[in-house]
């Protein structure tokens, strides 16, 4: 029998690997439900190919536009409760989060509470309100199966040992298109430098928090929620070539990484298909082609953003819904050419400073500190723009 899924962001970069994986393999997945944001002309191709019985998109101006576009049959929805619909929907087994930033919060925790098998990869969701996902899984029965290639490659070391029996978790990361470059040139560099990433081909946000290693700390906390394990347990290694995926250490020394090419429709696939896993179809590694394999320490001083992530895991409470945030503002206006690259930790490092920390009992409260810590992070650019 076919896995009924709904991808939520169809359209963007995970959205469009997930639909490579289900063309790959049309008996073991069927699509049942597609989102998207804005670009309705590639929503409208992919429902005409992949039959859902459901689309939503961003908003019902959106919507009109795209109604005359769709195979006959299909049904239309809109907004936030169009998406949130998608992720609910009762013949759905399996949700891919691939929306990007605080957009995927509420249909993530959706899907969580629907009991849907989650494969996530919106990890801005986890991070602005892990612990009520966490609980909310535990409560309902829903699997969150990691995409994000760091913590796929990690599900699928600790299977090699039992939770106490893990020291650490060892996260690789390519330390983004700056690795080399001077610090003093860092207030020169420009959207179109920051988009390059050396090894990766990703949307733009998740392209700018690798050149920052916002990523990076992201994924900390990512990883903190997912697998339950302490920040103190969880280090960074810079590791440019991307091949090492990222590694557990266990009390007895051994340590268990996950190694591959670069693809993401490989953890995309084992996220649909776990436990199972499927004989892809795609370019495998060459060891000796890929070497050497080399790792470095991050440089915290060059790349504060990994610093600021760990200090707002250590804060807990909203502390890392206010970065998620802060960050999510300064990396749109930096896009749009009105903030400086070196001036992002500054922005997210003021709002945590001047936000409101606190306990959050709901996802609602977690919406309010996303909010207020926007406002904040606006502010604070305004100040900079004045200087
Ligand atoms: N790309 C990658 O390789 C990896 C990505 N991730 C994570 O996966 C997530 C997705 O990343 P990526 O695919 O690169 O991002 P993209 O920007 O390529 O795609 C984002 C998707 O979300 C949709 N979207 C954006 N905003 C809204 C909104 N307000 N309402 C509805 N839909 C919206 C977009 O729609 P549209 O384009 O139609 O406007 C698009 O379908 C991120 O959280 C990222 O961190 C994790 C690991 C690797
Ligand atoms: C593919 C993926 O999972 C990204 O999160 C990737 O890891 C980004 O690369 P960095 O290691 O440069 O952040
Ligand atoms: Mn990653």
């Amino acid at each position: 029998m076919a896995k009924k899924i709904a991808i939520l962001g169809s359209t963007g970069s995970i959205g469009r690997s997930t639909l490579e994986v289900v063309e790959a393999f049309p008996d073991r997945f069927k699509v049942v439900a597609l989102t998207a944001g804005e670009n309705i002309e590639l929503l409208a191709k992919q429902a005409e190919k992949f039959k859902p019985l459901q689309v939503a998109c961003k908003n019902e101006y959106l919507a009109e536009k795209l109604k005359p576009l769709l195979p006959k049959g299909v049904k239309l929805l809109h907004g936030k409760e169009g998406i949130i619909a998608c992720a609910r929907h009762p013949e759905v087994e399996s949700v891919v989060s691939a929306l990007v930033g605080s957009a995927g919060l509420l249909p993530t925790f959706a899907a969580v509470e629907a009991g849907k098998t989650l494969a996530l990869a919106n990890k801005e969701s986890l991070v602005m309100a892990g612990k009520l996902l966490i609980e909310k899984a535990r409560e309902t029965g829903s699997q969150i199966i990691p995409v994000d290639s760091e913590h796929s490659a990690i599900f699928q070391a600790l299977q090699a040992g039992r939770a106490q029996e893990v020291n650490k978790i060892i996260l690789t990361a390519s330390g983004g298109p700056f690795r080399e470059r001077p610090k003093e040139t860092f207030n020169k560099i420009t959207p179109e430098e920051a988009l390059k990433h050396p090894n990766w081909r990703m949307g733009p946000k998740i392209t700018i928090d690798s050149a920052t290693l916002m990523n990076k700390g992201l994924e900390v906390i990512e990883a903190h929620f997912l697998f339950n394990v302490p920040p103190e347990k969880i280090d960074v290694v810079i590791h440019p070539q991307s091949i090492v995926h990222s590694l557990v250490e266990f009390v007895d020394g051994s340590v268990i990484a996950q190694l591959g090419v670069p693809d993401m429709r490989v953890p995309i696939a084992y996220a649909l298909s776990y436990p199972e896993r499927l004989p892809l179809p795609f370019p495998k590694l060459d060891l000796v082609k890929a070497s050497p394999l080399t790792f470095e320490v991050p440089d915290l001083e060059k790349f504060p953003c990994l610093a600021l992530a760990y200090e707002a895991l250590r804060l807990g409470g909203t502390a890392p819904a206010v970065l998620n945030a802060a960050n999510e503002v300064a990396v749109e206006v930096f896009l749009e050419g009105r903030l400086r690259f070196d001036l992002i930790p500054e922005v997210i490092r003021e709002t945590l400073v001047r936000a409101d920390i606190k306990e959050p009992s709901s996802i609602d409260e977690v919406i309010n500190a996303d909010i207020f810590a926007r406002i904040i992070a606006h502010q604070i650019i305004d100040e900079l723009e004045k200087d």
